[in-house]
């Protein structure tokens, strides 16, 4: 695994630099296959970096786009991860819908919604189990505990290894998410932080030894993989 830890001036800069890098990933992919699989944080921090995405001259026809989490409403509830990537970057694009693979958050029970993406999945990369499908690009957010797309301290989603995705939670509120195999498979998976807010979790997840059940963001280290953390100053400007 190749690690990178990159502390930018300020959330402009962080932005910049996390779109320079997404689109280095994605042309550089793109001259050695016919298609890129990308899958989204949700968050706050992205939505700039997808609205810079918007405006970029790409061939959307060869982009897929997934989403790493996702809360369990409607894709028109204000909470809604797939509304805040569609209204900053998706619905502006020539992007054909096909491209598009959101979370299903229709069914009664998340599990079966959770088995329903894991099935999406493995059809689509054409991956069977006990493999896991290789995406190309995750991003990531972290939240000031630590978490991860919605990989929650002292979870059980944390330890579950059989599955691309399984049901997370917050304040008893179901999500789906990406699992840690899942996401250590990658090729590549950017971290994107910002703000004094995240500090205290940066110092667990950065330092030699640490609770990866208490910092879950410490469990994501692609083997295979490029591992890159972009912060602004206000998170990381102790890290280096
Ligand atoms: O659904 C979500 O909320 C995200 O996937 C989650 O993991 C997010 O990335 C972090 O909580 C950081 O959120 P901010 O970018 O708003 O700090």
């Amino acid at each position: 695994m190749q690690k990178l830890v990159e502390v930018l001036a300020d959330k402009q800069a962080l932005i910049a630099k996390s779109l320079a890098l997404v689109l280095e990933k994605i042309t550089t992919s793109l001259d050695q296959q016919d298609y890129f699989t990308i899958a989204l944080s949700g968050g706050s921090t992205p939505k700039p970096l997808y609205e810079a995405l918007s405006s970029q001259p790409l061939d959307w026809s060869k982009i897929h786009v997934f989403w790493g989490d996702e809360r369990y409403v409607s894709p028109d509830h204000p909470d809604s991860n797939q509304r805040m990537a569609r209204l900053a970057w998706l619905d502006r694009i020539p992007i054909p819908a096909a491209n598009i693979h959101p979370m299903p958050t229709d069914e009664p029970d998340p599990h079966l919604a959770a088995q329903k993406y894991d099935d999406h999945l493995r059809q689509w990369f054409g991956v069977n189990s006990p493999d896991f499908p290789v995406f190309d690009l995750i991003l990531l957010g972290m939240g000031d505990d630590g978490h991860t797309a919605s990989l929650f301290p002292h979870t059980a989603a944390l330890t579950v290894s059989d599955r691309c995705i399984t049901v997370g939670e917050k304040d008893g509120n179901p999500r789906l998410t990406f699992t840690v195999p899942l996401i250590n498979q990658a090729r590549c998976v950017i971290f994107i932080a910002a703000g004094e807010s995240k500090r205290p979790a940066l110092h667990q997840i950065f330092s030699a030894y640490g609770d990866s059940f208490s910092y879950p963001s410490r469990l994501i280290h692609p083997p295979a993989g490029e591992l890159y953390w972009l912060l602004d100053a206000a998170a990381g400007s102790s890290f280096v």
